[in-house]
């Protein structure tokens, strides 16, 4: 009966809001266009599509609101001006009660609040739709208080996010069927994505374990910090991390007055992004400015501060290096390579013709190399790029995506500090010395580091597996081409020896020679 009720309002808000112009004008059904028409008669619609979209997503509440934050991202699938009108929708949502944050706490650690913590502050900091966060103190293994962040999970979010996904999910799917475009935006595949991110981030655990990696990744790197992550005070639902002071990145006149060199710190954020990506595969994925701060303490001076870690985006070996090659290959104008990175690394089909691709990925960065490199923004240029890969059938890698959405993060904060910051000056020597380090004989010698546990353990098994396969094959075939193999190589190893010794023979003979000639010449 619930579900019923959430689904008609649901017809009700995308009625009242005109989205039905939205949803119904690829569906093929003319029925339907006439229906709608009927009970919506009299209807005014002023605003934009892309308004009237954001504002019925509002109404529908939290989890709609974050369904359209992510579909803002997937610019592959959305319209521009849908796109950037979802980009201003914001998670905002009026605290919950401490007692609940109180009561979770305490149902998580079966204690009461002040067996847990030293002090605790009821007043959240901030508050979100799937969390709210309050300040406290805790002591720690050795006995010292340390001043803690303490996230907790909003209670009772699963029924309801299971609720709204299936309706979503009820409703992708007769996009699916009834749309022109239903095969090609792949509605049901888009909600099942957002299931497993909204299942992910109602685990806090799972948050801490980003935060871990992140820390100790970025550890060698000395610009940013991370918060420490208190494990035993860790839980699905509660997340207590280290509290950190800065002030919030968007205030750039309160860190210049404070002396920060604002240029440095924009090409910091662009050497941490290009370090996550390309040397660890492992990058914060969430990087909007709410989430960053900049320390002012004495021995972090300037420093980033990363907060917020729910969603992070992995590359494997291979995404990273056709990556790194394509953005070279851009800069060298080498779309003929760029075309066929693609095709090679799998992300167009293989039967794609280079040529074509090659000349749609010129008409993409063309226009691009009439400008000074330092107005290039290589978000956007692979923005263009995904577009353009829409035309070859290509479903775009959700990782790639997310690439592509904190590329852009990364550089709109970048020129907000420092409008003349030459992304592409700031990233090359990096880029190119990772590539030296992943064709040089470094990753030769990591890669023999990597394998040598596992050639030591097979080596001395080789005999006992040589004669295995000798036995089981037994006398036929097989092993008289295995005796042939094995006498051929005798007789390899035999002439190699003779060379070998014939060769010292000779060389040895010359010296001697000389030797004596000399001897004779004194
Ligand atoms: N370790 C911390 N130290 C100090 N303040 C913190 C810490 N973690 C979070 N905060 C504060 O809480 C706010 C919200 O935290 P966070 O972004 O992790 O929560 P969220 O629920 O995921 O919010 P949203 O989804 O809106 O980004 C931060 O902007 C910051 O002000």
């Amino acid at each position: 009966m619930r579900r019923f009720a959430r689904g008609f309002t649901i017809v009700r808000v995308v009625l009242r809001h005109g989205l039905d112009e939205v949803v119904l004008s690829s569906f093929r059904h003319p029925w339907l266009h006439s229906f709608t028409r009927v009970i919506t008669f009299g209807r005014r619609l002023d605003a934009p599509r892309g308004v009237r979209l954001r504002l019925a997503l509002e109404s529908l509440g939290p989890i709609f609101v974050k369904f359209g934050q992510v579909l803002s991202t997937r610019r592959d699938l959305m319209p521009p001006d849908i796109a950037d009108e979802l980009a201003l929708l914001q998670d905002r949502v009026p605290p919950f009660d401490p007692a609940i944050s109180v009561a979770t706490i305490e149902r998580a650690f079966r204690r009461p609040i002040d067996q847990v913590f030293v002090s605790f502050e009821r007043t959240p900091v901030a508050s979100a739709s799937i969390a709210q966060v309050h300040f406290a103190v805790i002591r720690d293994r050795h006995g010292r208080e340390r001043d803690v962040a303490v996230k907790v999970l909003r209670p009772g979010m699963l029924p309801v996010i299971d609720r709204d996904l299936e309706l979503m999910g009820m409703t992708a799917g007769w996009v699916e069927r009834l749309s022109a475009d239903g095969k090609r935006l792949k509605p049901r595949q888009v909600v099942a994505e957002f299931d497993n991110y909204l299942h992910d981030e109602l685990d806090l655990i799972r948050e801490a374990a980003n935060a871990a990696q992140l820390r100790r990744n970025m550890k060698d790197v000395g610009l940013v910090l991370i918060p420490e992550i208190f494990w035993d005070y860790c839980h699905p639902d509660v997340l207590v991390m280290e509290r950190m002071n800065g002030v919030p990145i968007s205030q750039i006149a309160r860190l210049r007055e404070a002396g920060v060199d604002i240029p440095k710190l924009a090409r910091d954020g662009v050497t941490i992004f290009f370090t996550q990506v390309f040397r660890d595969g492992f990058f914060h994925a969430d990087m909007h400015p709410g989430n960053i701060q900049v320390s002012l303490d004495p021995d972090t001076f300037g420093r980033y501060i990363s907060l917020d870690f729910g969603i992070v985006g992995t590359l494997t070996e291979s995404d990273k290096e056709y990556l790194a090659q394509n953005f070279v290959a851009f800069f060298r104008r080498d779309y003929k390579r760029v075309a066929q990175l693609h095709i090679e690394s799998g992300w167009v089909p293989a039967n794609t013709r280079v040529n074509e691709l090659e000349s749609a990925i010129r008409a993409v960065c063309e226009p691009y190399f009439d400008r000074p490199l330092k107005e290039i923004s290589l978000g956007m240029v692979l923005l263009r790029l995904f577009q353009t890969s829409r035309r070859f059938q290509v479903e775009i890698q959700p990782q790639l995506v997310l690439l592509q959405k904190t590329l852009l993060n990364i550089e709109g904060l970048g020129r907000q500090l420092d409008p003349d910051l030459d992304l592409w000056s700031t990233a090359k020597p990096f880029l190119e010395k990772w590539m030296l380090d992943q064709l040089g004989p470094k990753r030769l010698w990591r890669e023999l580091q990597l394998e040598a546990p596992r050639y030591a353990k097979v080596l001395p098994e080789l005999p006992r597996l040589m004669h295995e396969y000798l036995s089981r094959r037994g006398q036929g075939e097989g092993r008289a081409e295995l005796l042939a193999l094995l006498a051929e190589q005798k007789r390899t190893n035999r002439l190699l020896q003779a060379l070998i010794y014939g060769g010292v023979g000779f060389l040895l003979g010359l010296i001697v020679m000389q030797l004596i000639a000399r001897l004779r010449v004194f």
